[in-house]
Order: C-alpha cells, then structure tokens, then sequence
C-alpha cells in the first residue's frame, strides 16, 4: 500500500481529488467517527499537542467537527456544513502555527490508523485514496515556514 508523504513546497496548494465513494461505503459513518477519534487521541500525545483544545469537552467537540467534515467530504450528508457552516478549511486553521514538520507529524499519525483499518478488511483501493486525500489537502493547512 502506498501511503508515501509528499514533499509540500510552502505556499503551493496542489489540487486535491475527494476519496472514492467506496471509502465511506466500506467505512460507514460510525468507523468514520471511530478512526477519527483515535487519531485526535494520538495527536493528544504528540509533538503536536500544544495546537488542539486542552478542555476535554472542547476536545470531544474537536473530534466531532472532524469527523462531521471527514464524512461529508467521502459523500455523506453534510453534517460538517449544518453544525458549522462552510467548511473555509484554511482560514479555521490560520489561527495554528502548522508547519511542514507538523503536517507530517499529523500524518503519520493517520497511517498507523490507516495500517490498522486495511487488517479489519477496508480495501486498499479505498484507504489509498483516504490517504491521497488527506496527504495532498494537508499541504494547504501548512500556514508557517
Ligand atoms: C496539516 C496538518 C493538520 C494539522 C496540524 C491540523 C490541526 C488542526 C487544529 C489545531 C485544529 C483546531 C482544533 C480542532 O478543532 O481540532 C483543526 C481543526 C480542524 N481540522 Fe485540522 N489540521 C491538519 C490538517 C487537516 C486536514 C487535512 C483536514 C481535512 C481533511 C483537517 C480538518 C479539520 C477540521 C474539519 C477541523 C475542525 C474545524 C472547525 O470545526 O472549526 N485538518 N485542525
């Protein structure tokens, strides 16, 4: 399985393609907000900590927005749009010092998880295209040389 991390040159933003369908098909909603949820967990306890909310209940409402967006993005309702408005990702995440090394950090993170899912059976096919997702639209997030 290809889950390679680009190399982002600052300031670029390459155009992103949305997962195939069969990703969320495969997944369904309450995976969705399960891989969510243990990725916020680990990022809980990395290099990257100090950007996401120390509150627990603002920390449970981060991993609800998340997967809100992450399902309506794979071609679910659009529960991110309804709780939130339009998604505007750069702008939510210009208040975060997101660097290269960051980004990578996030990453990373999302392949064990990614590792995991492909050993309960979700398709390659499907997970490198999550993965070719998130990996080319985690460059646009990067706001901090
Ligand atoms: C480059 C690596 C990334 C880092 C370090 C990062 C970090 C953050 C931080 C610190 C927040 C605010 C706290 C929170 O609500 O969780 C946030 C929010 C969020 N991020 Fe990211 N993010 C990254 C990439 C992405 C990507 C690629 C996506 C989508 C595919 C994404 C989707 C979201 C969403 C949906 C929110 C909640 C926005 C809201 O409801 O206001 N993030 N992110």
């Amino acid at each position: 399985m290809n889950l390679e991390i680009s190399h982002a040159q600052f300031g670029v933003r390459p155009g992103v393609t949305k997962p195939i369908p069969e990703f969320l098909i495969e997944m369904t909603e309450q995976g969705m907000r399960d891989m969510v949820s243990k990725h916020y967990d680990a990022l809980k306890v990395s290099d990257i900590k100090h950007l996401f909310p120390l509150d627990e209940k603002e920390f449970e409402e981060a991993k609800q927005h998340s997967a809100d967006f992450m399902i309506q993005i794979c071609g679910g309702p659009a529960y991110f749009n309804q709780n939130r408005g339009a998604p505007q990702m750069v702008g939510r995440h210009a208040p975060f010092r997101i660097d290269a090394k960051a980004r990578e950090t996030w990453l990373e993170l999302y392949r064990e998880i990614i590792l995991d899912l492909k050993e309960q059976g979700v398709t390659e096919k499907s997970l490198e295209s999550f993965w070719g997702y998130i990996n080319i639209f985690s460059i646009w997030m990067v706001n901090t040389q």
